[in-house]
């Protein structure tokens, strides 16, 4: 059994514990029951809907409306919305656009800024002391499932500031927060070091501390619709990318866990998945074009995972210089990426 204690702050808070070692994998984490009324879900969720339908009719592009797709999404068709700073969703799509617009994730500009009922949202939120007013979102990433979607285990990316928040409408699923997670089959998890935290409708679950840091969470193969608004402070604009990530190095332990001098990050699907696996098709030429591209172009963030994200906001780094002229292996990988993404866009077509 979770422990809960009442916060103080809210009547509605509970909070939940879970040692591994000396560490409170959920230290910080906080879950804030009915954070909005019945009729602001509703406006919520109708929103969404609206907006999810005008995607899957190609009317709102990519990256603002999203579908997973690819071989690691089989049984998972979730579809995303992103407002404020663009939130890599798989690598896939993260290249295309890095690739297609000469910028790294993150890069403000390339999603819409925040329509009015989210900017109501965060104030609601902040009003209401659920969220800290000196760590204002200025970003979303709306995550709408049906039956059988899922998200796999990942910590946020670190360069977002913490605490990152998820309101859960429509459905209620658990999320699975812990570090270690034993996978059952496609899109199932069970947590081996982590626990099943309940998320009803209206809740407002607040990743902040260990909790947002260092352990990873997940939402298995859903039960029934639900939508989630994620809600994360995009770093500085001076911030970098670690060195390592650009090289694509492998991280750290510590990068891994986006322990990073206290600031915090996007999701980064940073998953327990099979060590080796078959290249897919769309894999193969990505790594093709990895090849192709040479080490030191900007790398999508992603580690091991699968359909989830990273932002970073980076207008100005270096690496991203937006009037170098192409090595003649870009050409290629820019032309690779375009098949790609007309591909892509004729398989989601296809889909809707
Ligand atoms: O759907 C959720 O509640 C979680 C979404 C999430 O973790 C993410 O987008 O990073
Ligand atoms: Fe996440």
């Amino acid at each position: 059994m979770p422990k809960r204690k009442r916060s103080s702050s809210s009547p509605s808070a509970q909070t939940f514990s879970l040692m591994e070692g000396n560490i409170d994998l959920l230290e910080g984490l906080i879950m804030h029951k009915e954070a909005i009324s019945q009729e602001f879900e509703n406006e919520l969720v109708d929103f969404v809907q609206s907006q999810c339908a005008k995607g899957r009719k190609g009317e709102i592009k990519k990256p603002t409306y999203l579908r997973a797709a690819g071989t690691r999404s089989q049984g998972n068709q979730r579809e995303s919305l992103m407002y404020g700073g663009f939130f890599d969703f798989n690598r896939q799509d993260c290249y295309v656009y890095m690739m297609l617009h000469r910028a790294r994730p993150g890069k403000r500009g390339i999603v819409p800024p925040f329509p009015p009922i989210l900017d109501r949202l965060v104030d609601h939120l902040i009003n209401s002391n659920l969220l800290p007013a000196d760590v204002r979102p200025d970003s979303c990433i709306i995550n709408q499932y049906d039956k059988g979607d899922c998200i796999p285990p990942h910590v946020d990316h670190a360069s977002y500031y913490r605490p990152i928040s998820t309101l859960s409408l429509l459905g209620e699923e658990p999320m699975l927060v812990g570090s270690k997670f034993r996978t059952v089959r496609s899109c199932t998890w069970v947590p081996t070091v982590g626990k099943t935290i309940p998320l009803p409708r209206r809740s407002l679950l607040v990743l902040g501390g260990n909790s947002g840091n260092i352990a990873k969470h997940c939402i298995s193969s859903c039960k029934g619709k639900r939508i989630s608004i994620t809600l994360r402070k995009q770093p500085d604009p001076d911030w970098k990318p670690d060195e390592s990530e650009l090289a694509g190095k492998k991280r750290s332990v510590e990068q891994k866990h986006n322990v990073v001098g206290g600031k915090e990050a996007a999701s980064d699907d940073v998953t327990d998945k099979p060590k080796k696996k078959a290249l897919s098709g769309s894999a193969k030429r990505r790594k093709k074009m990895m090849k192709q591209r040479g080490p030191v172009e900007p790398k999508c963030i992603e580690t091991k995972g699968s359909g989830a994200n990273s932002t970073t906001n980076n207008a100005q780094s270096p690496v991203v210089n937006m009037k170098r002229q192409p090595k003649s292996g870009e050409k290629q990988a820019k032309r690779n990426a375009k098949r790609m993404l007309k591909k892509r866009a004729e398989k989601n077509g296809a889909q809707s």
